[in-house]
């Protein structure tokens, strides 16, 4: 099928990038730990970030945290990120970031999006796996999701035409649409999945998701033993929903919002957001975050689950080789909550702090 716009010349003649995988290749320092950036983060955020601290001290993981914070500084008249923390993501290359808040229609811009932007961390893979041992109506949800990252509907380009009409630009590159493709079919490979399957509307966006589109058929052709489909968005919530379990076999690539909607309608299939991680990847540097925001409505409460952030940063020990780890760390998780110790937000009854000493009992 050809695609439904024509693509410009230096589109076409896009030099095929490397393969977009970031390696992780630190050594351990003279204590025997690596060094990792922590952000914890607002609302919850310092609370679930607490529980990987206690749970990885319990279980004697080689890591020496580097804590900083990423509140905007003005800076030139300007919004910017403290230096301190760019300095410490660029040096460490790998960081653990807790939800950051951001102002509704108005106030300093996303923080979490200009992380991503900084570092150029391009896809953000997002897994969602039903949990053995905790019932919901669906209990073979099995979907890895990879959201570009960098641009599309979140590119921040916004301005007021005249008053009463604002235009939010959907920046789609070329470029930025191989790299996640090429990432989503590497990352299939790696990962035993068969199939990708790229989420779009571009019979609407015809310029925009039909140059994304044209970009994953591009990559599709260099993996041949990966099978290749099309779907749309709104179909595949559809399915989705009716039944997950043929979406166990793939890896779905999408635009940006796109994939920070479909990846919180999975979490509610398997008991909310209080369980999905995600991870954040770049060439030079990787930041594991939950898919959850800051959830003020429970923060400072000893309510929130650290499940998410949990197994993001299994996710993270995973990207750094450490491999005996993240089993060891992921297996009492999933003990604690299938023996029925759970949050509320899973219909239990223990608090942050009384779940996370369940799962350090069980290391
Ligand atoms: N990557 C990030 O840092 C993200 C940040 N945000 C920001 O977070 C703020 C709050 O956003 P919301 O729309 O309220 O989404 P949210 O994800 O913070 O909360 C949605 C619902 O899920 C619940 N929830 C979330 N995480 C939970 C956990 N770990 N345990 C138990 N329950 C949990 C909350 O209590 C709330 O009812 C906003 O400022 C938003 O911009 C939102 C999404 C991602
Ligand atoms: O930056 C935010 O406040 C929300 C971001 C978000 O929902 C996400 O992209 O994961």
């Amino acid at each position: 099928m050809r695609p439904a716009i024509q693509i410009s010349k230096r589109g076409l003649a896009m030099p095929v990038t490397s393969p977009p995988t970031s390696t992780f290749n630190k050594e351990k320092g003279s204590d025997g730990n690596y060094t990792v950036t922590l952000i914890p983060g607002d609302g919850i955020g310092p609370e679930v970030s607490h529980a990987v601290k206690e749970i990885y001290r319990a279980a004697n993981v080689p890591i020496k945290w580097e804590e900083v914070s990423v509140a905007p500084l003005i800076k030139n008249g300007k919004q910017v990120i403290p230096d301190e923390s760019i300095v410490s993501i660029k040096k460490n290359t790998v960081a653990l970031k807790g939800p950051l808040a951001t102002p509704i229609g108005k106030g300093h811009v996303s923080l979490n999006l200009t992380l991503r932007r900084t570092f150029n961390l391009f896809a953000n893979v997002r897994p969602c796996k039903s949990l053995e041992g905790y019932k919901t109506p669906y209990d073979n949800v099995d979907t890895v999701l990879i959201r570009e990252n960098t641009e599309g509907e979140y590119s921040g380009i916004e301005h007021e035409v005249v008053d009463g009409v604002v235009q939010s630009i959907k920046l789609i590159t070329y470029e930025a649409s191989e790299r996640v493709a090429r990432y989503a079919f590497h990352h299939a490979k790696q990962n035993g999945r068969t199939r990708v399957t790229a989420v779009h509307k571009a019979p609407i966006m015809k310029m925009s998701d039909g140059m994304f589109l044209h970009a994953c058929r591009q990559v599709a052709k260099e993996y041949p033993e990966i099978a290749y489909d099309e779907d749309l968005l709104d179909r595949a919530c559809l399915r989705i929903v009716q039944d997950p379990a043929p979406y166990s076999d793939r890896v779905m690539v999408m635009p940006n919002l796109y994939g920070d909607i479909l990846s919180d309608m999975c979490a509610g299939l398997i008991g909310g957001l209080g369980l999905t991680p995600s991870g954040n990847i770049g060439k030079d540097a990787s930041i594991f975050e939950a898919v959850h925001g800051s959830a003020p409505d429970i923060a400072g409460q000893d309510k929130a689950n650290p499940t998410a952030l949990l197994l993001s940063s299994i996710m993270m020990l995973r990207h750094m080789s450490l491999f005996d780890k993240a089993s060891q760390i992921e297996s009492a998780i999933f003990k604690t909550i299938a023996a029925g110790e759970r949050t509320g937000d899973l219909g239990g009854k223990l608090g942050t702090k009384a779940f996370t000493e369940k799962i350090i009992s069980r290391l």
